[in-house]
């Protein structure tokens, strides 16, 4: 995987990286599209704000089984991501991992030039936006800003690095929920706080966790943690009685949503449709030269899945080689028929 790590920071255009596809945003549906424009013999250059790849799957459920991908029974999301990223390899896809695109303009030619709040200019034939739901941020957990990287976590990318910890999981969505089963056999102990005794995550998976023996506390917050290089313990307060205890913790996991918030690409001249990128049936932006696809897209009958991302990001490339070759044909013929 060709990660750009030194990255001409000129705004001088001359030095600006060339590249046929710019796809802004590494998720499932970013990392199809990379390796359907190799498929379409274009150079490719893949932006996204994270360090790693994957979107939301690697930020949020990289160890969740996927039940609903075409032709994969289960798929674990990491496992996912690593395939696509695998599928795309050789046609040698350029990957700028933390640069958030920042700017578009068009150039004299039309081409549009997209700039990263790193200093990285991309000059591109056509760009397709797949940023989901834009720069996702974890809600903080009001207690714990200061055990952040000291035992406070929003995520679980490695769930073997907590082993041996007593884990204390904030939350009632699917995540929290995810997360206690994840880290109960490695854990010493899992324990679930959350506000109410109302649960959003999905009722299997709750059942799951009783299954485990994880204790649930309900109408309850973390009113504080406690530790001196690390964390230590972490203060539980009942929200009607106002009782609290201490419990010993090495690990918090604040799981209680995150901000989404699209950034930069809300001025980019772009139509939006209720925060998401408006898009014809060719996945066009109203936009020369952009296009969108993914979780990010708005249209009448809109479904936000993966697979469905799928499908929409091979539109979004197949559309987008006709608006820089003229000549080709926007059927791309079918991958049986073509040696890599
Ligand atoms: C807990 C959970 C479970 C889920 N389970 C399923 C499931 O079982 N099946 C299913 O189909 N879907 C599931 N989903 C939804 C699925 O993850 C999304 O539909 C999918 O990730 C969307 O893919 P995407 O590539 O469009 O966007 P994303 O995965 O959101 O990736 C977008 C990427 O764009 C980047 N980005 C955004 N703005 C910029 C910018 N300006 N510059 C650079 N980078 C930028 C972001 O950092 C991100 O990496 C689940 C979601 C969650 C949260």
């Amino acid at each position: 995987m060709s990660v750009l790590t030194d990255v001409p920071t000129s705004t001088d255009e001359s030095r600006a990286i060339e590249t046929d596809i710019l796809i802004v945003g590494a998720g499932p549906a970013g990392l199809y599209g990379a390796y359907y424009a190799g498929f379409r013999g274009l150079s490719v250059t893949v932006m996204d704000v994270l360090p790693q790849c994957g979107g939301q799957i690697s930020a949020m459920y990289p160890e969740k089984p996927i039940f609903d991908i075409a032709g994969f029974p289960a798929v674990r999301g990491r496992d996912l991501v690593d395939n696509l990223v695998a599928q795309a390899e050789p046609y040698g896809p350029r990957y700028l991992l933390g640069h958030r695109a920042a700017e578009l303009s068009h150039g004299a030619d039309g081409r549009p030039v997209v700039r990263s709040d790193q200093g990285a200019t991309v000059r591109a034939g056509a760009v397709v936006i797949t940023g989901g739901v834009g720069t996702f941020t974890p809600r903080p957990l009001p207690a714990g800003e200061d055990y952040l990287g000291r035992g406070q976590v929003y995520f679980v990318p490695d769930p073997a690095a907590h082993t041996g910890h007593d884990v204390v999981v904030v939350g009632g969505g699917d995540s929290a929920f995810d997360w206690a089963a994840v880290l109960s056999p490695v854990a010493r102990s899992v324990r679930l706080v959350h506000r109410t005794g109302r649960f959003r995550a999905h009722g299997a998976t709750v059942d799951k966790v009783r299954a485990l023996g994880i204790e649930i506390v309900t109408d309850s917050e973390v009113s504080a943690l406690h530790g001196t290089a690390r964390l230590e313990q972490v203060e539980i307060r009942h929200r009607t009685t106002k009782d609290t205890r201490l419990v010993p913790a090495q690990t918090v996991v604040a799981a209680l949503g995150f901000l989404a918030d699209l950034g930069p690409l809300q001025n980019w001249g772009l139509t939006l449709q209720a925060r998401r990128i408006a898009v014809d049936t060719h996945m066009a932006t109203n936009l020369p030269r952009v296009f969108a696809a993914g979780d990010i897209t708005d249209y009448p009958g809109k479904v936000r899945l993966i697979s469905v991302g799928f499908g929409e990001v091979a539109t979004a490339v197949n559309n987008a080689t006709t608006v820089i070759d003229p000549e080709a044909a926007l059927f791309p013929g079918h991958s049986t028929e073509k040696e890599n």
